[in-house]
């Protein structure tokens, strides 16, 4: 099963990913991407990336000098794909485990690397995947995504959210 999720930003897409791969244990292999506030602040500065195996880095930020900028962020490829790509490596190893990516979104589709990666593990019919979604074709593999066959397209809302832990849990732990 594909399971994507889409929905404005700051709905809850990560919120519910990260719950969801806490009832999924270790069949759960993947990333999600949250939010880096300032202490003292509290505005938000920048983006951070973390994975299932414990590793975790700052990719994005209002401090970065970088050529691809989303807004006021500057996105260091390098430091996304640190993370990124050796966790989908070996999500593609384990064939039995569900991949978790957090989001296919303008930031990380910087990284031509990940978005081979992603049409890949998608292209497989067996594999079993959760990937959010910002709302907008931001770019032609978001577009691809949301189009594919196999998707099954859920959109978050404030009231939907809460309910949708377990069920998308439960679609996915079904799988074999
Ligand atoms: N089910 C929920 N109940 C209450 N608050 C929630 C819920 N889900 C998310 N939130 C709150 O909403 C805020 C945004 O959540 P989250 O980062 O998960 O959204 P997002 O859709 O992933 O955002 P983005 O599009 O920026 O990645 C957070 O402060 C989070 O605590």
């Amino acid at each position: 099963m594909k399971l994507v999720i889409t929905g404005p930003p700051g709905i809850g897409k990560t919120t519910l990913v990260i719950k969801v791969i806490k009832r999924l244990k270790d069949r759960a292999i993947g990333f999600w991407t949250e939010e880096v506030r300032d202490r003292i602040k509290k505005e938000r500065t920048g983006f951070r990336i973390k994975s299932t195996d414990g590793k975790s880095a700052i990719f994005a930020s209002k401090f970065f000098t970088s050529k691809h900028l989303v807004g006021s962020y500057g996105v260091n490829v390098e430091r996304f794909e640190s993370v990124a790509l050796p966790i989908l490596e070996k999500a593609r190893e384990s064939k039995d485990k569900v991949v978790v990516i957090d989001e296919v979104g303008k930031m990380e589709l910087f990284s031509k690397k990940f978005a081979d990666m992603v049409q890949e593990l998608f292209s497989d019919p067996k594999r079993s995947m959760l990937i959010t979604l910002p709302i907008r074709d931001v770019h032609p593999l978001v577009r691809w995504i949301r189009r594919h066959p196999q998707v099954v397209l859920l959109e978050l809302t404030k009231s939907n959210r809460d309910g949708l832990v377990d069920e998308v849990a439960n679609l996915l732990r079904a799988e074999k």
